[in-house]
């Protein structure tokens, strides 16, 4: 049994895998991670490895206070991953997206795909046929657009998600709502479109926070998949296991 966390920028969310198969999903805040873990390791002591993947600042030694009942592993970019990354700064490349990478090329071979990850930020990730990791984009996420709007300016309010019904928005509120959402289906439609002008077959996966919502609203038909990050996590760790 091995216990996968991602420590994304707002939240942790973990899974307890059993081979390939969830056993149960959890998400919680960051200052809650050493008792979460310890609820779920009561829950699943079966558990014989933790395997963190970590683009957040939390301090290793949270993890490290489970070292006796467990083996912890940090992934780092210089564990081994199944794609050439050509990134030209490979070091600075997230360990998210080095692992959204890793999952698209495990469970999808000898195919072009794009990993889009709608969390507190969106990245793009595109792994071609030859398993080169090329690289993609990154941009503010669904609620880092609520927030930078009212916190960069003094009259806009902070707004909670609410899916606009015109894309002409008729008060404050309707124009936020419409210039946040709207804009964030566009941009994600239009990276889409940009794709497929170039390459011919590729698969695309969703993911992150934001990934059900997003699904039902883009133009292109999509499946969300809101667990790809852990399950790449998990599958990046046997993967580890076996070519180290
Ligand atoms: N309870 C919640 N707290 C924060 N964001 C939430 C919540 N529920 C849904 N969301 C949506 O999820 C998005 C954040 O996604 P996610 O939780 O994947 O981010 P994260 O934990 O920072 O992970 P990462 O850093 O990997 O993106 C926000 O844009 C928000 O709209
Ligand atoms: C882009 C984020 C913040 C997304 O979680 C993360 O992957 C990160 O901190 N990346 C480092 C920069 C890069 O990926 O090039
Ligand atoms: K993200």
């Amino acid at each position: 049994m091995i216990l996968t966390v991602d420590v994304g920028n707002t939240r942790i969310k973990a899974a307890v895998f059993e081979g390939n198969t969830v056993l149960e999903n959890f998400v919680f805040e960051k200052n809650e991670l050493e008792k979460k873990i310890e609820k779920i390791l009561e829950k699943f002591p079966n558990c014989s490895d933790l395997v963190v993947a970590s683009v957040g600042n939390i301090d290793k030694q949270s993890f490290l206070t489970f070292e006796n009942e467990l083996k912890i592993h940090f992934l780092t970019n210089e564990d081994v991953y199944p794609f050439v990354n050509k990134y030209a700064t490979p070091k600075t490349l997230g360990i998210d997206r080095m692992v959204l990478a890793s999952g698209a090329t495990l469970q999808f071979p000898k195919q072009n795909r794009l990993v889009i990850d709608v969390g507190t930020c969106i990245t793009y990730d595109f792994i071609d046929e030859n398993d080169n990791y090329l690289g993609g984009a990154i941009s503010p996420g669904l609620r880092l657009r609520y927030e930078a709007l009212h916190n960069y300016t003094a009259k806009l309010p902070l707004l909670a998600f609410e899916a606009p019904e015109l894309y002409i928005g008729n008060s404050t509120t309707q124009a936020i709502h419409s210039g946040v959402v709207n804009g964030f289906v566009y941009e994600i439609d239009g990276f889409i479109d940009e794709y497929r002008a170039n390459f011919s077959n590729f698969i695309i996966i969703l993911t992150g926070g934001d990934a059900v919502f997003l699904a039902k609203r883009l133009k292109n038909t999509i499946f969300a998949n809101s667990n790809f990050l852990l399950e790449s996590l998990n599958q990046t760790f046997q993967y580890k296991i076996d070519n180290d």
